[in-house]
């Protein structure tokens, strides 16, 4: 199992991508804190997914917190050494993306969006990074950017920045926490399939425009993410630090 004795705390776990990365990261051994919003419904979901990895043998608590207040990461990294005694791998993966026009954009619907996905995460990645070098034997730290850190979007002009914000925070915590041991790297996933784009892909031009796009001929899944997180996290990627991996079915690359 690629993550045995690790405790890995994934934010945004209850649903999408972090879920699907709770339960393989489960599966590979490692104990599991399930961040979620603290919502209702992101507690059920949350209990939801503890039931499912017990019922495999596996181990994961839950803890809700707000991620754009900058103390969830503390509330995060108490909850997991509560339970388990140890951070070794955070995976900081919830956020937003409410599509908007940029000319009317809102200051509330911008200020939301860069305070959940980057200013929240900036907090969580030192609170569990301080816990790691406490602890004294390294970890590994995960961002789940986007490809909307390379590219743009004409509806997503207060999320991209956040999406290449994150990037270029585990760039530079990747040089300021390498002397720890700690590694810290970025998936970039493409189009996936979850609640985040559901409105967005119901537009039927829109879900045939983005899959004809991606030259693997589908949208992504959550469960596609979870694996390049898994290796990311496990000590298969030892001498990997400061990089980005794209997840998206080869998206990118697709200019003709
Ligand atoms: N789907 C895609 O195509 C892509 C997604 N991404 C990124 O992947 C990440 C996960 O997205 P995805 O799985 O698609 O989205 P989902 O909408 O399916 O899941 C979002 C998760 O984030 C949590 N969350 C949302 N707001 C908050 C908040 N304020 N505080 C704490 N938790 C919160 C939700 O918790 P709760 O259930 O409690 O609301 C939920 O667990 C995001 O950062 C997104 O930008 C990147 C590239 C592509
Ligand atoms: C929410 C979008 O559909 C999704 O999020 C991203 O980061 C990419 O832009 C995807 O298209």
């Amino acid at each position: 199992m690629l993550l045995a004795d690790k405790t890995v705390i994934i934010t945004g776990a209850s649903r999408g991508i972090g879920r699907a990365a709770a339960r393989e990261c489960a599966r590979q051994g490692a104990r599991v804190v399930i961040g979620h919003s603290g919502s209702g419904q992101g507690t059920e979901a949350a209990l939801s997914l503890i039931e499912e990895i017990k019922a495999f043998g596996g181990q994961a608590v839950e803890v809700g917190g707000d991620a754009a207040d900058p103390d969830t990461g503390d509330k995060l990294v108490a909850g997991a050494l509560k339970a388990f005694g140890s951070v070794d791998v955070f995976v900081n993966n919830a956020g937003i993306c409410p599509f908007h026009s940029f000319l009317d954009m809102p200051r509330e619907v911008y200020l939301k969006t860069v305070n959940t996905n980057l200013n929240g995460a900036y907090f969580a990645v030192q609170a569990a990074a301080n816990q790691m070098k406490n602890q004294g034997k390294g970890g590994a730290i995960i961002a789940v950017s986007s490809i909307s850190a390379l590219v743009g979007g004409g509806m997503q002009t207060h999320y991209t920045p956040t999406k290449a914000g994150l990037h270029s925070l585990m760039q530079s915590c990747a040089i300021a926490l390498g002397p720890y041991g700690i590694r810290c790297n970025s998936v970039l996933p493409g189009t996936i399939a979850t609640d985040i784009n559901k409105e967005d892909l119901a537009d039927e031009e829109k879900l045939a425009y983005m899959t004809s796009r991606t030259p693997l001929g589908r949208l992504g899944e959550p469960d596609d993410v979870a694996g390049p997180i898994v290796f990311l996290a496990s000590d298969m990627a030892r001498y990997v630090t400061g990089a980005s991996l794209l997840v998206d079915g080869g998206l990118f690359v697709n200019l003709q």
